[in-house]
């Protein structure tokens, strides 16, 4: 969990992935990588999420491959058994983390409330997410929140863009932050991964210029 960590700090921006077709999977990764982020949050809202990861892995061993917008314990395994190396999910499931946590997979639940953020330290967690970030507080609420609870990182995520992206990185309560923006859904759909590239090597720069 440590390692995976400290890759996603030294990544700094954590790309949030939508695929509704495996085909996009290795060009998008592609642009990723490309871009200076080796690194792809592939939602399992979508069927295509499974077969997207295993794609990606063949195609980029290398990247750093996190399955998110993971709801139940069967898709933990197939996420897993894909290749994905971590564990995320928008809110705070016990059933999933108590889960990952017996089988040492690494996990990284979403929380909005100090109570939800209590029953990720009860179980020894130190990186959550912060989802909905904007929506729900922003930077203020995970101030305010981690103030009570020292020993824990967030990950903001939800809202986050090019724009706000530099504040929020500014605070060292946050390890990194995830965001779909530069691998917009429509984006893809239209193939522009040259584009995804742009803005995957812009988020980096900026990015870099804070840490
Ligand atoms: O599904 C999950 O595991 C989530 O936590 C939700 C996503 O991370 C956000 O939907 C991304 O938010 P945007 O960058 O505002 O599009």
């Amino acid at each position: 969990m440590a390692d995976i960590c400290e890759k996603m700090e030294e990544l700094g921006v954590i790309p949030v992935v939508v695929l509704n077709d495996v085909k996009d999977a290795v060009p998008l990764a592609k642009a990723l990588v490309e871009g200076g982020i080796p690194c792809a949050e592939v939602t399992f809202r979508t069927a295509a999420a499974e077969e997207s990861i295993r794609e990606i892995k063949k195609a980029y061993p290398e990247m750093l491959l996190i399955a998110g917008t993971v709801l139940t314990t069967e898709q933990v395994d197939r996420a897993v058994a894909a290749g994905a190396e971590m564990i995320v999910a928008p809110g705070f499931d016990p059933e999933i983390v108590d889960y990952c946590l017996e089988k040492k997979i690494p996990v990284c639940p979403g929380i909005v409330t100090p109570s939800e953020l209590a029953q990720a330290v009860k179980r020894g967690l130190t990186r959550v997410k912060f989802f909905p970030a904007e929506a729900a507080g922003g930077l203020k609420m995970i101030k305010a929140m981690t103030a009570a609870y020292t020993n824990v990182r967030i990950m903001p995520t939800g809202g986050i863009n090019a724009k706000n992206i530099t504040e929020y990185l500014e605070c060292d309560k946050i390890f990194c932050c995830g965001g779909s923006w530069m691998v917009k859904g429509d984006l893809i759909k239209a193939g522009e991964f040259d584009k995804i590239k742009e803005m995957t090597a812009e988020a980096k720069a900026i990015a870099a210029s804070v840490r």
